[in-house]
Formats: C-alpha cells, structure tokens, sequence
C-alpha cells in the first residue's frame, strides 16, 4: 500500500457535531478474546482502521471466521482454531497482537507469537505479561519469538509489578479460562480494560472488581455467544477537545461517553479550555479563556499522565499543542514513555516556544502563532497532534507517514472536512 500524505490548509475555523469512533484498544482486546469462546459473537461500534483490520487477519489466521457484516460490526467465529505459526509481519504492525496470547493459551494450551509491534514511543516491556502467565501456570520462553505453554491454566493470587495496561488484559483473559479464583492486583482500570471485563462478562464470565485495582475472576467459565457495542473513544473525545480548542471552533461531540471523561476534562481545564456536558454529548464552546491556571502562589503549574484514572499517556501529545495556544506557561510531564515527546521539535519548527528538558519533560510557553511546515508522523498520537497544529496553522503543511494518524483514528479526514477543515489525502480514498 503507498504511504499515505496530508496536505493540511490551516487556519480555518471548524463547527459543527461530530461523534467519536469506538476505542481502538477496547476493540483490540475484545477482538482477540473472541477467540476465547466456541460461540458466534457480533461486535457493533468498531472502530474501522488499520490495527483492527491487522487483528482480524491475525484471526483467520488461525482458524476463526471474522466478517464485517457492516461498516463498523464485526462478526467472529472461532469454532475451532489452532495455534498456528502467526505471520511475523503482521504481528509487528501492531502492539496488539501480543493480545492473541491469553486467548490461544488458554484455547490450544500452547502459543508461539512473534514479537509485537505498535507505536515507537519507548521501551515497551513485556515482563507484566509473563510474570501473569507464569502465575495462572504457564511456562514462558522469550527468544526471537514468545512461546506460553499451560495444560491447564490455574487461578492465582496476581500482584503486577505496574498496572500495564495489555497485561491486565492478557492475565484477565487467561483467568476466565483457569480453574479456580484468580486475584489481579495492582490492575489497569483504564475504560477499555473495563470494557473488556463487561465483554467477558456478556460471554458468561464471572468478574467482580471492573473499574478497580483489584480485579477478580471466579474460573473457569462456561462461555456463550453474545453482541457487544464498544465504547466510544475517550482518546479520540480528547483529541477532538484539543482541536475545537486550538481552532477556537464551536463543536458538540455526541455520544462522547462523559462518565470516563473527568481526569481529560479535567486536565483541558488547566489550560484553560472548559466543556459543557449536555446528556451524553460533550460541548466544546469557542470562547475559550485559553489562560493556563498558575498553581497556588504563582507556581508554574504541570500536567502530568498517569495510569487510569489519572490523565492519559495518549494525550500528552494532543495537550502539547494545545497548550502553545494558550496563554501563561506550563511542564508537560510525560512519565510513563520515554520517546514520545520528540515530536515537539517539529512544533518548535513551526514557531511553538516549547523547551524540551529531558525525554519526560517539556516546558511550553504560549500562545504562540504556528506556521506551515512539512511533518512526518512517528506514532498514531504525536500524528493526531501534528494535524491538531497543521490545521491551526496559517499556511499549508504537509504530513507525511499519515498511515500512522490512520492506525487509530478511523476516517479522520473526511470526518474533520465535514466540520469545515481543509485535508487533503494523497492516494485520495475512493
Ligand atoms: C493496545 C493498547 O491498549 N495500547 C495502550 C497500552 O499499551 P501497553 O499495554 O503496551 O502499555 P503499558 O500499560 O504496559 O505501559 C505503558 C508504559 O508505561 C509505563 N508505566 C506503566 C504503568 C506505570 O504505573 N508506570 C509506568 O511507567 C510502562 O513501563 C510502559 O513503558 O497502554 C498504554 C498506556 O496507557 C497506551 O499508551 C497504549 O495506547
Ligand atoms: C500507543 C498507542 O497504541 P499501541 O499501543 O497500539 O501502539 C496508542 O493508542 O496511542
């Protein structure tokens, strides 16, 4: 497939609605634990972009049937599947593949996976996953490819050593299959490791704890077929809060499912960017203060992630910029990846006062007039963010290795357009 390019005219202003797509990794997990069950399972509101379509060919390739019967339902059948060798290229495109280990181990007792791939924003460790498998009974062998092997999977007492995310989602699924209770501890709470829990949960699993730190599982359970919508994207609400507010653009976000927004929210407030909630609809107003709030005394204030419920990892990059478009100064704190605040140069090319201290921490000062540039993306988020810029822009950017941007967010540019942007893709989509 060619690479696929932006060509982004700036500085227009936006209105309008705009309904967020569902969240790309609550769709992972959930598509890769479809194989769990013997049972047909039809699942609504996922999202259609490059990760899910990877995880579905990962699917048949071991034997499950995956239909899209529409454009965002999926149907899956995994009757009978084998742990087959998994093609080595497409497990590299996407960090989820490493979610085909619960599902498989627990299905065909043994899993051999190449290693995974998704974003390059910093070591990602995979000692969260083996240090559950070995608890619920696995033997893990890591070389050149990851083998899990368990006759029987059996439930444990858990304490990860950091609430990862597709750990817990792992351990989770392994722990419905194993016999007996399974306690994990120090858990990820985040929306989509909630999401899954309810998907297991419409399966036939036995789960107490959703939303908690403490996760637990009663095994192994009879599992059925069900139908199961996945939540909208909060990553996405997040992103759309940033760009209605960099573009001083009025915009209602439907269905933006408000009950997991409180940390984004609250995080967008301290730059001075506040949203109404009206039912489920999230209402981004144009007349912004835009003004970063000082701590207590005039201390420079910081925005921070952290694991759920805190504000997320996979903001930092969309908050970045939009703090160059308010007023007053501010440290970006970036604590859980160490690569993934490189892309400011690019925003510092396009005249944001940004000082990168260190790989965890950058200190903006703003509002800053940005111009046009020429950007290559380097993940699916500092990509979200170079559009955010590239359309707050006055002149014209071009943003190449789009693919990325287009790895999590489904359709953006005809979605934006819609909203009065000026993207143009180059292939154009037919
Ligand atoms: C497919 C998927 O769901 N990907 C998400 C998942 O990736 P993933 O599951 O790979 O991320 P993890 O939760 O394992 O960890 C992310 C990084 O944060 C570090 N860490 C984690 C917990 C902690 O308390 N302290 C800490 O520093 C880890 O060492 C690692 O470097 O979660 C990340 C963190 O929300 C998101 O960026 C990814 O979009
Ligand atoms: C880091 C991300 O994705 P992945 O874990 O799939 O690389 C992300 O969704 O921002």
């Amino acid at each position: 497939m060619p690479p696929i390019q932006y060509i982004v005219e700036g500085g227009r202003r936006l209105s309008g609605t705009i309904e967020p797509s569902g969240n790309k990794n609550s769709a992972l997990p959930i598509i890769a634990a479809a194989l769990l069950t013997e049972h047909p399972v039809v699942l609504t509101n996922v999202p259609r972009i490059r990760d899910t379509e990877t995880l579905v060919e990962l699917c048949r390739s071991v034997g499950a049937s995956a239909e899209w019967t529409g454009r965002n339902t999926l149907q899956i059948h995994a009757k009978e599947i084998r742990a087959a060798d998994l093609d080595p290229e497409l497990c590299a495109r996407i960090r989820a593949s490493i979610l085909l280990a619960g599902p498989l181990l627990a299905r065909c007792g043994e899993v051999a996976l190449p290693p995974p791939g998704g974003d390059v924003i910093g070591r990602r460790r995979l000692d969260t996953h083996f240090l559950a498998f070995e608890q619920l009974g696995a033997t893990v062998t890591a070389t050149h490819r990851l083998e899990f092997r368990a006759s029987r999977l059996k439930g444990a007492d858990v304490f990860l050593d950091e609430p990862s995310v597709t750990a817990t989602e792992n351990a989770l699924v392994a722990a419905v299959a194993a016999r007996g209770t399974t306690y994990l501890r120090n858990a990820a709470s985040e929306p989509h490791v909630q999401d899954l829990a309810n998907f297991l949960v419409a399966l036939g699993a036995k789960i107490e704890g959703i939303g908690t730190n403490t996760i637990i599982v009663h095994g192994p359970a009879t599992l059925g077929s069900a139908s199961y919508a996945i939540q909208p994207d909060h990553i996405e609400v997040g992103s759309l809060i940033g760009l209605a507010a960099v573009t001083r653009s009025p915009l209602r976000i439907a269905r933006a499912g408000v009950e997991h927004l409180r940390s984004i929210r609250m995080g967008f407030e301290r730059l001075g960017i506040v949203c109404g909630v009206e039912g489920d609809d999230l209402v981004v107003p144009s007349n912004q203060t835009m003004k970063i709030h000082d701590d207590f005394g005039g201390h420079v204030p910081k925005l921070e992630d952290q694991p759920w419920p805190a504000f997320p990892a996979d903001l930092m990059s969309i908050a970045i910029v939009t703090a160059t478009q308010c007023d007053g100064v501010i440290l970006m704190f970036e604590k859980m990846f160490e690569s993934r605040m490189f892309f400011v140069d690019k925003l510092i090319a396009m005249g944001g006062r940004i000082v990168l201290c260190d790989p965890h921490r950058a200190i903006v000062a703003g509002p800053s007039r940005l111009r046009g540039a020429p950007m290559t993306s380097p993940d699916i988020r500092a990509g979200m963010a170079m559009l955010l810029a590239a359309v707050c822009a006055e002149g014209t950017s071009t943003i190449n290795n789009a693919d990325q941007i287009e790895r999590g967010y489904e359709r953006i540019e005809e979605r934006l357009n819609a909203l009065g942007a000026r993207i143009k893709r180059i292939p154009a989509r037919s």
